[in-house]
């Protein structure tokens, strides 16, 4: 397991450059489905490995995709399945997207019911109501999910009971080459919807009133291939903006969007931060000591929940006693356990969480629960003193790109110490043989010491490499 090491008390300055939205483009992605001629061409996919993972279950679906960079390109004209494979769509919550494209496709569509982040029970009622409406039939089977239509869609008013996101992009999909027009009443605003939205219109869909509470979609026949950029990922934003002000620096955030953080802004100058905002991004600078403040999580345009652990994180470090109440998910206080390790004092009760600033942080071995609570537990590194191991660093890549060399370039001492396994493909990959015994396999870049076991270095994939590498 890899961790990521940080060792607290630098203040944070300069600018770091935010990614495209992975709460965006994994939808966009699931989209990208739908068209039946021409390519889709994606801007600014950020290199996360639940973009490698929807792309790993779009290639299971017969999408043909080529990544360059940041790029990505989509053909999606001839499809191979309707099957969703169980051990991708497991690892991550967003490949249940796939289900209203293809039931839009291909009138079928057989999928497992999605793993993600241990946050809380995250059911997907809401989404199979809305296909349900639609004309679906719905039948359930060994931990997986298999609905069929006879012909195409049709058009529904659909109220959803809580505004999910997730419920909201998959109708939204699926009613997008429907027979007929569909009302989601109660649809979740984000912005990440509005994204959506804007590539299904370009696509030739007629989406209309998406970031309000009544979304209304007019079916049309067909949706074909487009090129669109990926709005900038606003829970990266806010992280960074967190991490500033939690250190006591002065960061420049190119490429957050003041409209999409209203609340983080908000509540880092009720704290007493100083943030700026211009067309290109957002300047969070921050005196050492901040004020408490009271924190509710609430869909968009509320404080996002995505943002919470973070939040906490930089309460810990003000001054005064803050409340969080979280009101999304029933379950994501994970990071109070590991945050107490570094010396927070937080009590929970139910949904909310008792924090009293100016605690005295310090380093320790925590663990990632979920992809924030391991941005919240760097956050809290970078201001405690000495040293802090985050391990779970799986989580973290879900979500944040680089993370480690983004924090370094402004001036944080953070980096992340591979795994042995990961020592292992570097070394396999890059290794300049030095020297060879029957006991040891000595390479170059990076230094690493291999167990052969008389094996050739070919099978090196096979063997154990000792962790105390350079
Ligand atoms: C890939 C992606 O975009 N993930 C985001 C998306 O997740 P996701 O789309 O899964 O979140 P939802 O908006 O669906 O969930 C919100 C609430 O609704 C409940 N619910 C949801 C669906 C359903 O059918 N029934 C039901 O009861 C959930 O349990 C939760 O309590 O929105 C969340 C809320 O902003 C964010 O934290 C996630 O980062
Ligand atoms: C909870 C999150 O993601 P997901 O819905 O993909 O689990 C998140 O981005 O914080």
């Amino acid at each position: 397991m890899s961790k990521i090491i940080v060792r607290g008390g630098r203040p944070l300055t300069g600018t770091v450059r935010v990614h495209g939205a992975k709460n965006s483009v994994l939808p966009i992605l699931a989209a990208a489905l739908l068209a039946e001629e021409g390519s889709c061409v994606i801007h600014d996919v950020p290199a996360l490995d639940d973009v490698t993972n929807i792309l790993q279950v779009l290639a299971a679906l017969g999408v043909r995709a080529q990544q360059h960079d940041t790029r990505v390109s989509l053909h999606a004209d001839r499809l191979a399945s309707y099957e969703a494979p169980y051990e991708l769509v497991r690892k991550m919550r967003a490949s249940f997207l796939v289900m209203g494209p293809l039931l839009a496709r291909l009138g079928k569509v057989k999928i497992s019911l999605p793993g993600g982040c241990a946050i809380g029970t995250r059911p997907i009622d809401q989404h199979l109501k809305g296909f349900e409406a639609m004309g679906a039939e719905i039948g359930f089977g060994q931990g997986s999910i298999e609905a069929r239509v006879n012909g195409r869609l049709h058009g529904a008013r659909i109220y959803l009971d809580v505004a999910s996101v997730g419920a909201t992009e998959n109708i939204m999909m699926a009613a997008a080459t429907a027979e007929g027009t569909t009302l989601i009443e109660n649809a979740a605003k984000e912005p990440e919807i509005v994204d959506l939205a804007n590539f299904l219109n370009a696509m030739g869909a007629k989406v209309r009133g998406a970031g309000t509470g009544v979304i209304r979609i007019e079916g049309v026949e067909r949706l074909k291939g487009v090129v669109h950029t990926v709005i900038p990922d606003r829970v990266e934003a806010g992280t960074y903006m967190i991490a500033a002000a939690v250190t006591g620096g002065d960061v420049y955030v190119e490429g957050a969007i003041r409209d999409h953080l209203g609340p983080v802004v908000a509540k880092l100058e009720e704290m007493g931060a100083s943030v700026e905002c211009d067309e290109n991004g957002i300047r969070v600078s921050a005196p050492r000591q901040l004020r408490a403040v009271d924190v509710k999580t609430l869909p968009y345009p509320g404080f996002p929940t995505d943002m919470q652990a973070q939040m906490m994180a930089l309460l810990l470090r003000s001054e005064g006693t803050s409340i969080v109440t979280e009101t999304v998910f029933e379950n994501r206080y994970m990071h109070v356990e590991e945050l107490a390790k570094m010396g927070a004092d937080i009590k929970v009760d139910g949904r909310t969480a008792i924090i009293s600033g100016s605690s005295k942080l310090v380093g320790a071995q925590v663990c990632a629960t979920d992809l924030r609570a391991g941005a919240a537990l760097i956050c809290a590194g970078l201001a405690a003193d000495g040293v802090t191991e985050v391990t779970g660093v799986h989580h973290i890549d879900r979500g944040y790109m680089d993370i480690v060399g983004k924090l370094a370039a402004l001036g944080a001492d953070v980096y992340r110490a591979p795994s042995p396994e990961e020592v292992l493909a570097e070394a396999a990959e890059h290794a300049v043989v030095e020297h060879v015994t029957v006991e040891h396999v000595t390479v170059r870049r990076p230094v690493a010491v291999i167990e052969v076991d008389e094996r050739p270095l070919a099978d090196v994939a096979m063997l154990r490499v000792h962790p105390t590498l350079a």
